[in-house]
């Protein structure tokens, strides 16, 4: 997951890209960039950091005009070390083009070489979005012989897009002085929402927090396989572009990924994790008797909501007993085991007063590598507690995601090939309660109906898109560019980060 944004306004878009950024931080903390245009010209800064870091004040003055993009990166493709990698992608024919791009492509390195030698286009740096860039940047090159850009041309490009590439894609491209395109993948599996400001501004963003928090009242979710054209007088045009669609969000953003007080595809991110404390619940009543349980402490931030309903059911108390470090971000999306490792005790620290001579249960959202259980489980030891039980409000995370979230091998992951006993002991639980899949889907799904199903398979290895093997999934971790790895690959070209304009 990354955060994508884009406005289409008549008034500066810079600062309005900035807030929205900040408030999508939490799905990208590795890198940041936005695009600006003014008169068929793009500014562009992008750099590696967090919001804040990347951008100064004189980033933010050379940044003019009335529309615009934006990203957080959090590398899922590629090398996560690489400046040039940090999104908006550039492209200058044909009209000169800019993307962002939230998720990953399955078929990238196929493409890659078919835009080479079909094409002739070349890709300069390991991302995925920079190679669906350039298919985007042939398709509108063929519609557009012999006659003008207008919606008919783009949705025509928009449909071919989704005949080559494979994977996920919430994606939001501006077209030098004419327009914003829009469109997700036809499974709709990364999120994509549409608001309008009281001005009549037009803001697509990957969360509706980002909307309502610069001022824009969300409208609408981008349908899967649907394309959206805006015009720059602000003029919206949508299109259904993918033969078949179906809406099968990632049932990972509900459990952890998106902000609570988001709404995605017609679901309350925050009523959903109420819903899996709910079903969470009945799993600990099976396991654990209450009488044995003198109180429950979430494990900061995500599964305070699960944590929260858990609580209320069992009719024990709710207690903070971790406090978090507000200025260490999200562990899980850092890059690299040992800086996720040092962050835990960074960030979280425990009140000894709610744990000495307390059965206490602890709950968090999900277990990927189990980092955090285990230095939690210690830590609530450590603070005095008696009994230490731990429940996920997730089940097992047992399949690597291919679809944008970093969990590339199953190796790495804490549940797979294991069973919850040797979890247990792994993380030194004195006992340990998941979530069941069907009723983490049912408790999430039956918040809007119209959803299909959800991709979940980190959990179940059920691949939404149909077309994912184990060599495929060998294959996507082979082509990311670990740490160091880089420099030795040596020859790579070094285009300048900012400022195509
Ligand atoms: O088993 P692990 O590999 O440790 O991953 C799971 C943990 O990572 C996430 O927390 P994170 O600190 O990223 O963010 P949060 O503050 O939103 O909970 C998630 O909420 C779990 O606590
Ligand atoms: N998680 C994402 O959405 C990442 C986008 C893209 N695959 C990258 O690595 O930059
Ligand atoms: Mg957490």
């Amino acid at each position: 997951m990354c955060g994508i944004v884009g406005v289409v306004s008549n008034a500066p878009v810079n600062q309005l890209i900035y807030d929205a950024l900040l408030l999508l931080q939490h799905r990208g903390q590795d890198a940041a960039g936005i695009v600006t245009q003014q008169d068929c010209k793009f500014f562009m800064h992008k750099a590696k950091g967090m919001v804040r870091d990347v951008f100064r004040t004189r980033n933010m003055r050379a940044l003019p005009g009335h529309s615009g993009l934006g990203q957080v990166r959090y590398p899922t493709a590629g090398n996560a070390e690489s400046e040039e990698e940090a999104q908006p992608f550039y492209v200058n024919a044909p009209f000169g083009i800019v993307l962002v791009h939230n998720g990953n492509l399955t078929n990238a390195r196929a493409l890659k070489a078919e835009l080479f030698s079909t094409d002739h286009r070349h890709i300069n740096t390991e991302s995925d979005s920079e190679v669906l860039l350039n298919v985007l940047a042939h398709e509108l090159e063929q519609a557009t012989r012999g006659s003008a850009l207008g919606p008919d041309e783009v949705f025509a490009a928009v449909a071919n897009v989704h005949r080559r590439i494979r994977g996920s894609y919430a994606v939001i491209a501006h077209i030098a002085g004419r327009g914003m395109v829009a469109f997700r993948d036809p499974y709709g599996i990364r999120p994509l929402s549409m608001g309008r400001g009281a001005d009549g501004a037009v803001m697509l963003a990957s969360e509706t927090v980002a909307l309502e928090g610069t001022g824009h009242a969300p409208e609408r979710d981008v349908a899967p396989g649907e394309a959206i054209y805006i015009t720059l007088d602000g003029a919206v045009h949508a299109r259904q572009c993918a033969p078949k669609s179906q809406l099968s969000p990632c049932i990972f953003e509900y459990v952890y990924l998106a902000r609570p007080d988001s709404v995605l595809d017609g679901i309350s991110v925050y009523q959903a994790r109420l819903n899996l404390g709910e079903t969470l619940a009945k799993r600990v009543v099976s396991t654990v008797p209450p009488d044995q349980i003198d109180v429950v402490i979430p494990i900061p931030e995500s599964s305070r909501p699960s944590a929260t309903e858990l609580a209320r059911l069992l009719g024990k108390p709710y207690r903070e007993g971790f406090v978090k470090n507000r200025y260490v971000g999200r562990t899980f999306i850092m890059p690299g085991q040992s800086v996720r490792k040092r962050s835990v005790r960074q960030k979280l620290n425990a009140i000894a007063s709610e744990f000495a001579g307390r059965n206490v249960l602890l709950v968090d959202d999900s277990i990927v590598r189990g980092t955090t259980s285990k230095e939690i489980v210690q830590m609530a030891r450590e603070a005095g507690a008696r009994k230490v039980y731990m429940a996920s409000a997730a089940p097992p995370v047992r399949y690597p995601n291919v679809y944008g979230i970093d969990m590339p091998t199953k190796e790495e992951l804490v549940a797979h090939g294991r069973t919850v006993e040797e979890v247990r002991q792994i993380i030194g639980a004195d006992a340990l309660i998941y979530q069941d899949v069907d009723a983490m889907k049912r408790a999430v799904g039956a918040l809007n109906p119209a959803v299909a199903g959800f991709d979940a398979s980190c959990f179940d290895g059920v691949y939404v898109t149909g077309d994912i093997t184990e060599g495929d999934i060998a294959r996507l971790n082979q082509q990311r560019v670990k740490p160091g790895e880089d420099e030795q690959a040596g020859s790579r070209l070094t285009l300048p980060n900012a400022g195509v304009a």
